[in-house]
């Protein structure tokens, strides 16, 4: 086994801890995905999980939601053993947990709105038919998640006219609608341009601090895990060979870690290559609003005069 090269720092491990994964693998057939993997996050914790692809990141980030189970080891989310629990216990501790995904998983035809309710279907009973079947706080929380990230004029479009960098901002309100203690976010900028990238990277940091929340997010570039998180754990084939703060961490101190651990040209390369470098996706147009209709325009009156009023 490989030993991570660098004990965690930082005072936030001093505080209570809300992740802890204990020794845990993970094999599909043949492929070992995760190998004796451990790792503690204390609440209010931004750490990046890096490394090349393959290396582990989702299957881990997986583990934390209970959607996939350890062969052996542990996993303990906000005091409860994930690996464990079925059922009702388990969508509860789900409720608690928010999950980014890299292709934003919106439901394409439904309203923004739409989208960023079902964030709260755990909390809902019955039937829906669109917009009715959510209470009207509901809507209300929801229309506030969407000004929070900058989109409450696209309400009532459809989410597949709005640009990637807007989709993964929805995705980000959907997962705000559950109020979650822990976020967790899977490669959200893997296709966005650079500058829509640092923005949704920015909002999610933003919003962390704001609202006190645990980060754990996977990302393969070095440069930007160094500018965002308070922490990186490095993953490769499935081993933690990394956990450390970032301050004063650079990106030659990450590559010549990862450099002790690999004896492989090739491998050295492929990590210069694939996490060493700031991905050059197309910059996007950017898409404007519709207009929401009677009912729509009655909804973010009352939105708005609810928010004027708790100012
Ligand atoms: N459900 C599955 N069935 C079979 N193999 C799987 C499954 N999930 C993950 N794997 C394998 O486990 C290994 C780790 O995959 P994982 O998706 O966790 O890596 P990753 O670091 O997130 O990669 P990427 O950056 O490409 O998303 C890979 O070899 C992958 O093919």
């Amino acid at each position: 086994m490989t030993k991570p090269l660098q004990p965690p720092t930082g005072s936030a491990l001093a505080a209570e801890p809300v992740i802890t994964v204990r020794g845990v693998t993970k094999t599909f057939g043949e492929t070992t995905a995760l190998k004796n993997a451990s790792l503690t996050v204390a609440r209010g914790e931004i750490v990046v999980l890096l490394g090349l692809s393959g290396s582990g990141k989702s299957t881990l980030l997986r583990h934390l939601d209970g959607l996939d189970r350890p062969d052996t080891g542990t996993v303990t989310v906000l005091g409860a053993t994930v690996s464990r629990l079925t059922g009702r216990p388990l969508r509860a501790l789900r409720g608690r947990v928010g999950f980014v995904f890299q292709q934003f998983e919106l439901v394409g035809p439904l309203t923004v709105l739409e989208n960023v309710l079902t964030g709260a279907l755990f909390r809902v009973r019955g039937p829906r038919l669109g917009l009715w079947g959510y209470r009207r706080e509901l809507k209300l929380a929801a229309l506030g998640h969407l000004e929070r990230v900058g989109l409450l004029a696209h309400a009532y479009q459809r989410a597949d006219t709005l640009s990637g960098g807007q989709q993964q901002r929805v995705g980000i309100a959907r997962a705000l609608m559950q109020n979650p203690d822990i976020l967790l976010a899977d490669e959200p900028v893997a296709s966005l341009d650079p500058e829509s990238s640092a923005q949704v990277m920015a909002l999610i940091r933003e919003i962390a601090i704001d609202s006190d929340l645990t980060v754990v997010c996977s990302l393969h570039q070095v440069d930007l895990a160094l500018s965002w998180g308070d922490r990186i754990v490095g993953l490769r084939h499935g081993e933690v060979v990394l956990d450390t703060s970032t301050q004063g961490l650079s990106k030659q101190n990450v590559m010549e870690i990862y450099g002790r651990v690999t004896t492989s040209t090739g491998e050295l390369d492929a990590i210069e290559t694939e996490i060493g470098t700031v991905e050059q996706n197309e910059p996007e147009e950017p898409v404007e609003p519709d207009e929401p209709d009677e009912q729509d325009e009655l909804d973010l009156q009352t939105f708005a005069s609810a928010r004027d009023n708790r100012r």
